[in-house]
């Protein structure tokens, strides 16, 4: 990014507040909640959903935390399951556009390794998530 461009940005942020929604999916006992509420050892599966908003910078996220049950079912297997559940979430129409794993050559893609224990790389996915975010507009 030049200079110019960047003072831009920063003067944009300025005046205009950016506001983006982020659905949080995947099987239970995957870290969504944790990830949005913060980390403990002892969680209680979400039953239906958690809406949180987070506010970073001039950026609102309002964050859609949907539960994975059913709650007790957690081993390899599910990776198959969890597979073939996203594709086909990614097959919907409306979801065109949205960042994915499925193909790398029509949208952008990122793959983090995160940990909401030692809180590692939070911050980033954030970022990520907010430079790439599909504007309503
Ligand atoms: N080691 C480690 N454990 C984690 C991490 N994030 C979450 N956990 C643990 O994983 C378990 C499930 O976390 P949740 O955040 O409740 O998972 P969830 O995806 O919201 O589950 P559902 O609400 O049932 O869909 C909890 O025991 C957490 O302590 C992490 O980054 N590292
Ligand atoms: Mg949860």
């Amino acid at each position: 990014m030049g200079l110019w461009e960047a003072f831009l940005n920063w003067l944009r942020s300025l005046f205009f507040k950016q506001e983006m929604e982020l659905s949080l999916i995947g099987l239970q006992n995957a870290g969504k909640t944790s990830l949005t509420g913060g980390y403990s050892e002892d969680m209680i599966p979400t039953v239906g959903f958690n809406m949180r908003k987070v506010t970073k910078g001039n950026v609102t996220i309002k964050l859609w935390d949907l539960g994975g049950q059913p709650r007790f079912r957690t081993d390899q297997d599910n990776l198959s399951i969890s597979k073939s559940e996203l594709h086909d979430l990614l097959s919907k129409p409306a979801l065109s556009g949205i960042p994915d794993l499925k193909s790398i050559t029509d949208r952008e893609v990122c793959c983090f390794m995160i940990s909401c224990k030692n809180s590692t790389n939070i911050d980033s996915v954030i970022d990520w998530l907010i430079k790439h975010s599909k504007s309503k507009s």
